[in-house]
């Protein structure tokens, strides 16, 4: 089911939580809000449900005008941060519980057939009759996806569902909410402030910045192509250099950037820190160590260059400095935006 928002605006008394939100979600796409806080994430996406009404614009549901359709006839499932789990009801009870009530008769086997495989889908499988509070969070949220894939929604909405949880099952469950998500197909919506989440499990990312859409791509398009400073910083670290611009081209020191289309003056260059190289002697931005951070994945320093600022680099494992070293720092890549 294909979904589409256009020109949508949501107005809480005179503030402006959504303004003007065009978007195109295909059929079977997994398709991620990325925004930070107060951005209109939330808010979106429960205006997809029908759990609140937009005050301009419209929103298909296939061809269908769906702007004002409740809640309950959307056909959609929903899973939240907080579980919302009914404590007194068993696991099967709480996923059986979409179609006890629903308009669609099913039989007592069908039901129960039914919560079995879906029990199944989410590996659950023996846990039919523990109550929520006995349980992992992580469990609570398959439980909560079970449950709402029970009524076979035409569309799935997913608000920050692994917020609440550390960050070894949030892995974990994204990988396996994506494998779900490949094998039923379900046109899905997810809400998160999490880049590194809406990179890993998105078809597409749309980025949003006070209630309007910023950028919109594929993972690899809003990561290797920024359209603005905001978003290049927004999706990961970055170094902010100040330089100046001339015909189309950025000097500093032991480097040359191309800066295409930048108007001459004065800009800050953006750059990562595996876009920047150390060397304790040669060419580059003279710097002292403040800093030498270990971890899995790598080494890093912070330095400081002789105008105050700091910097973030990463360094292969064999290279060694220790606080207070002096050395020098190449730009090898960055994106040149007008000085903000
Ligand atoms: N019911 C409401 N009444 C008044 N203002 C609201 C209401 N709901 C949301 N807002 C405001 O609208 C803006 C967008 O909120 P929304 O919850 O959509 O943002 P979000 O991007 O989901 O944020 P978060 O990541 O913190 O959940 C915020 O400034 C928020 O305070």
């Amino acid at each position: 089911m294909k979904i589409v928002l256009e020109n949508v605006v949501k107005e809480f008394n005179t503030f402006r939580a959504v303004r003007g939100v065009s978007l195109e979600i295909g059929s079977g796409e997994l398709v991620a809000l990325l925004g930070p806080s107060g951005s209109g994430k939330t808010t979106i996406l429960r205006m997809v449900a029908g759990l609140e009404f937009a005050d301009q614009g419209a929103i298909y549901f296939g061809d269908e005008d769906a702007t004002n359709i409740p809640v309950r006839e959307r056909g959609v499932g929903f899973v939240f941060q907080h579980y919302a789990l009914f404590p007194h009801m068993t696991v099967g009870e709480n996923i059986a519980f979409g179609m006890k009530v629903s308009k669609k008769a099913r039989s007592k086997q069908e039901i129960t057939d039914r919560v079995n495989d879906l029990l199944r889908l989410v590996k659950l499988e023996g846990l039919n009759d523990r109550f929520p509070s006995q349980i992992s969070g992580g469990q609570k949220q398959r439980v909560a996806l079970a449950r709402a894939l029970a009524v076979d929604p035409k569309v799935l909405l997913l608000d920050e569902p692994f917020g609440a949880l550390d960050a070894n099952v949030r892995h974990d469950l994204r990988r396996w909410l994506r494998e779900i998500h490949d094998e039923l197909g379900i046109t899905t919506l997810f809400v998160t402030h999490d880049q590194e989440e809406a990179l890993d499990l998105a078809d597409r990312v749309v980025i949003l910045d006070q209630g309007a859409i910023v950028q919109e791509g594929t993972p690899e398009q809003v990561c290797r192509e920024p359209n603005s400073a905001f978003v290049m910083k927004f999706l990961g670290d970055t170094n902010r250099i100040a330089a100046t611009a001339v015909n189309g081209v950025v000097d500093l020191p032991g480097a040359r950037l191309t800066a295409p289309g930048v108007v001459d003056g004065p800009v800050d260059i953006l750059a990562r820190p595996g876009d920047l190289s150390w060397s304790a002697t040669g060419e580059g931005i003279p710097v002292s160590v403040i800093r030498v951070i270990d971890r899995p994945e790598g080494r890093r320093f912070l330095v400081r260059t002789e105008n105050g600022e700091t910097l973030e680099l990463d360094v292969p494992v064999s290279t060694r400095a220790a606080s207070g070293d002096r050395g020098f720092v190449q730009v090898l890549q960055g994106n040149a935006y007008p000085r903000s």
